[in-house]
């Protein structure tokens, strides 16, 4: 269970936000408000990118505030999607299973599936910047289900994806909920909530 309470927030001089769920292995909440009301904020509060002004995030019991991003239970998937320019599709895939890069086959074979399953196979040896905007979108996405952390943040991730490379995304999503992963989605998208969320948090 990820337990939010009282988790409150203002950058200095700006408004001020108290966020307050709870969220069990299976569901999606959906983050829902205009631009500009503070999903994003509630975003990074979770990733760890923001500290908050006061409250708790609970998992499992465990406090997460105070802990590291890098060291709490979450994958996110944020606007930015910050694939390694440098570095091939592959490369940047394996990245997020092992910084050492030391896969097994297995690893080794779940990116290529992941590839296939997002209409991308042939694309490990591509750079990112030769991919299109939404290709460069499923390989973050990709990236952040293949790290198997039990929640993943999704700001917006399926926002200018054409209607199949949507569809994919999201039966895939909906796969990491009926695998008990929780999600986090931030989304403009009424369709997309309709389809993903079992909750909805108005900001
Ligand atoms: N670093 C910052 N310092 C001060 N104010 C900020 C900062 N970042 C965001 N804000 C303000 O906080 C408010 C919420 O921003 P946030 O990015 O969370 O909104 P959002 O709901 O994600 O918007 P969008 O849908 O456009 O992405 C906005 O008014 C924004 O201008």
């Amino acid at each position: 269970m990820l337990d939010v309470r009282d988790l409150t927030f203002h950058y200095p001089g700006g408004a001020r936000w108290q966020f307050q769920f709870t969220l069990a292995p299976g569901e999606c909440l959906a983050v829902a408000g205009p631009s500009g009301s503070g999903k994003s904020t509630l975003m990074n509060l979770l990733a760890g990118f923001l500290t908050p002004d006061a409250g708790s995030i609970q998992w499992r019991g465990r406090e997460l505030v105070g802990t590291p991003p890098w060291a709490r239970p979450m994958t996110s998937v944020f606007q930015e999607h910050n694939l390694f320019e440098h570095l091939d599709v592959t490369t940047n895939l394996g990245l997020g299973m092992d910084p050492g890069l030391r896969l097994t086959a297995r690893q080794r074979q779940r990116i290529a599936d992941g590839l296939k399953a997002l209409g991308l196979e042939g694309f490990g040896q591509r750079m990112p910047g030769d991919l299109s905007g939404g290709q460069r979108q499923r390989v973050a996405v990709l990236r952040a289900l293949l790290r198997d952390q039990p929640i993943l943040l999704l700001d917006e991730p399926l926002t200018g994806l054409d209607p199949e490379a949507r569809a994919l995304l999201r039966d895939l999503l909906l796969a990491q909920k009926a695998e008990g992963r929780l999600l986090v989605l931030a989304s403009h998208d009424a369709e997309d909530r309709d389809v993903l969320a079992d909750r909805l948090l108005p900001v």
